[in-house]
C-alpha cells in the first residue's frame, strides 16, 4: 500500500557508517539518572520492578520525584573511568540515556529546567561521556525517551482537541531537544529511541519520520533505531507493508531471536539486555541481585547474536553517586578477557550461511571468508563435540583460539565429522577456528 511515512528502503544500508555499526557486534548500554539514587527503594520498601520505573511503581507524585534532582551530586562520577572499563570490556560502541521516561536530562538542555545543570552536580554528563568514550575509541550513540512523565504536554492518547494541541507542543519540544542533542554532540553515530509505544506517538507517524529526516540532515551517516518509527497507520518498527523502518531492528529487548531463525539475518538488528533479570537502572535490592547473569551466559548471548548477524547491547546501571557497581565492573572485565582471546569469532562476523545451528553453541563467519568459528558455549554431556560439515566441504584444520592455541591435525579429522574428546578440559567457552575446503 502507498505510504507517506513508511520505510525509506527495502534493503539494509551498505554505507561505511552502517558497516561499522554492523562490525561492532558488542556494545554497552548505560541507564543512569535520578532513579539510580533510590535504586528500587522508596520510604524503606523494596519495589520488585525495574528501578527506572520506580516513580510509577511506587506511585510517587511527580513533584516529589522531581525533588530528587536537588540531591543529584554524582560525586563519584568519572567519565574516563566508565570509558576505560568499557574499553576493557571489549565493547566497540556505547549508548547512553540522555533522558529517560521521567524526563530528567543528563545535559543542560535549553528547553527544560529539569536537567543535570540544575543539580548540585551542575555538569553536562552527556558531553563528558561523549568526549571520554571517543578518547577510548568507542563510538557513541544517544538514547532518547519520547515518553516523558515530567512534561505537562505529554499525552498517552489523544481524546480531545486540547490533547491534540498539548501533544503538538510536546512533539515540538521533543524535536527541539533532539536537534539540540545533534547540534551539541555532532560526533555521535546514532540515536536509540524508546517510549514510543503509546497511542499518542503511534498517531504521529509523520513526526517520527520527520525526526529521522531532520537528524540525518544534521549528522550525515547517522544511524536511527526502528523503535522511533511509526507509519501513516501507526504500525511500529515495520511499516504496514512489512518493511523495516529506521536503520536496524531494535525490538529485541531482554530477549533474543531463536538461534535457528535465519530470517532475522535479512536486516540489521540489535538486542539489548540487562544484567539482572529485569532492571535497567541500578537496583540495590536482593530482588535484582539474585537474578544477575554470569559472564558465561552473556558471552553466549554475544555469540548468539553474532551467529545471526546481529549486535548485542549489554546494559550497565551505574549507582546514584556515579560509581560503577563493583560486581558489574568484574563482569565487564571477565567478558573483556574472553573477547581479548576470542574476539576474532565476534567482531566483524555474522551468520555462517552453510552451517546449521549445532545446539552446543554457534557458528560465525565473515562474509565471503573460508574461515568459520565454532563457539562452544554448551558442553555436551557426552563430552564429545560433533561438527556436521556442510555438504561438499571437508575440514582442513581446527585451531583452538585460547592460549596456548591447540592445532588439531587434519588427519585426525574425519571428513564428515569432527569429534573432539573434551576430556577434563575446564568448562569454559571455547572457540575453534575452522578452515575448510571443497571435498575431493
Ligand atoms: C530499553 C528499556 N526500555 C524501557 C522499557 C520499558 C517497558 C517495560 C514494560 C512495559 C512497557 C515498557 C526500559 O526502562 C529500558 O529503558
Amino acid at each position: 500500500m502507498e505510504l507517506n511515512y513508511g520505510a525509506s528502503r527495502q534493503q539494509p544500508r551498505q554505507d561505511a557508517a552502517m558497516q561499522r555499526f554492523r562490525e561492532h557486534r558488542f556494545g554497552q548500554f548505560v541507564h543512569w539518572g535520578l532513579y539510580a539514587m533510590p535504586a528500587g527503594y522508596w520510604q524503606g520498601t523494596e519495589y520488585r520492578f525495574a528501578a527506572e520505573f520506580l516513580q510509577k511503581t511506587a506511585n510517587i507524585p511527580e513533584p516529589e520525584w522531581a525533588e530528587l534532582a536537588q540531591q543529584f551530586s554524582a560525586e563519584a562520577f568519572d567519565a574516563d573511568a566508565w570509558a576505560a572499563l568499557a574499553a576493557r570490556s571489549g565493547v566497540k560502541y556505547a549508548t547512553f540515556t540522555t533522558k529517560h521516561h521521567d524526563g530528567f536530562c543528563l545535559w543542560p538542555s535549553q528547553y527544560t529546567d529539569f536537567h543535570s545543570g540544575n543539580t548540585p552536580a551542575a555538569r553536562d554528563f552527556i558531553g563528558e561521556l561523549v568526549a571520554a568514550y571517543q578518547r577510548h575509541g568507542i563510538d557513541v550513540y544517544l538514547y532518547y525517551s519520547v515518553l516523558d512523565w515530567h512534561h505537562p504536554d505529554w499525552r498517552y492518547r489523544l481524546e480531545s482537541a486540547e490533547d491534540q494541541q498539548a501533544f503538538k507542543r510536546y512533539l515540538d519540544f521533543a524535536m527541539n531537544q533532539l536537534v539540540e542533542l545533534a547540534q551539541r554532540y555532532p560526533s555521535v553515530k546514532g540515536f536509540w529511541f524508546d517510549g514510543t509505544w503509546d497511542e499518542s506517538v503511534k498517531a504521529n507517524g509523520r513526526w517520527t519520520w520527520e525526526v529521522e529526516q531532520r537528524l540525518k540532515e544534521l549528522i550525515p551517516g547517522l544511524i536511527v533505531s526502528s523503535r522511533l518509527r511509526a507509519d501513516d497507520l501507526g504500525a511500529r518498527h515495520r511499516d504496514s507493508n512489512g518493511s523495516l523502518m529506521g536503520d536496524y531492528e531494535s525490538g529485541y529487548e531482554r530477549r533474543l531471536p531463536d538461534p535457528w531463525d535465519r530470517s532475522v539475518c535479512e536486516q540489521d538488528w540489535e538486542a539489548c539486555m540487562t544484567i539482572p533479570q529485569a532492571s535497567w537502572g541500578y537496583h540495590a535490592g536482593p530482588w535484582a541481585k539474585r537474578t544477575r547473569k554470569s559472564a558465561a551466559e552473556l558471552i553466549d548471548m554475544i555469540a548468539h547474536c553474532t551467529s545471526l548477524s546481529g549486535n548485542f547491547l549489554l546494559n550497565f546501571g551505574p549507582r546514584g553517586d556515579g560509581s560503577i557497581d563493583p560486581e558489574d565492573a568484574a563482569l565487564a572485565e571477565q567478558i573483556g578477557n574472553w573477547l581479548a582471546q576470542n574476539g576474532a569469532a565476534i567482531y566483524g562476523k555474522g551468520v555462517a550461511t552453510n552451517w546449521s545451528y549445532p545446539g552446543w553453541g554457534y557458528y560465525t563467519q565473515e562474509a565471503d571468508s573460508e574461515t568459520v568459528y565454532a563457539v562452544v558455549t554448551k558442553w555436551p554431556t557426552a563430552r564429545r563435540l560433533r561438527l556436521q560439515l556442510p555438504a561438499g566441504e571437508r575440514l582442513l584444520a581446527a585451531t583452538l583460539l585460547r592460549e596456548p592455541a591447540l592445532q588439531l591435525n587434519p588427519q585426525e579429522l574425519e571428513t564428515s565429522l569432527f569429534e573432539l574428546e573434551l576430556g577434563n578440559s575446564s568448562e569454559e567457552t571455547l572457540v575453534f577456528e575452522l578452515t575448510t575446503a571443497a571435498a575431493e
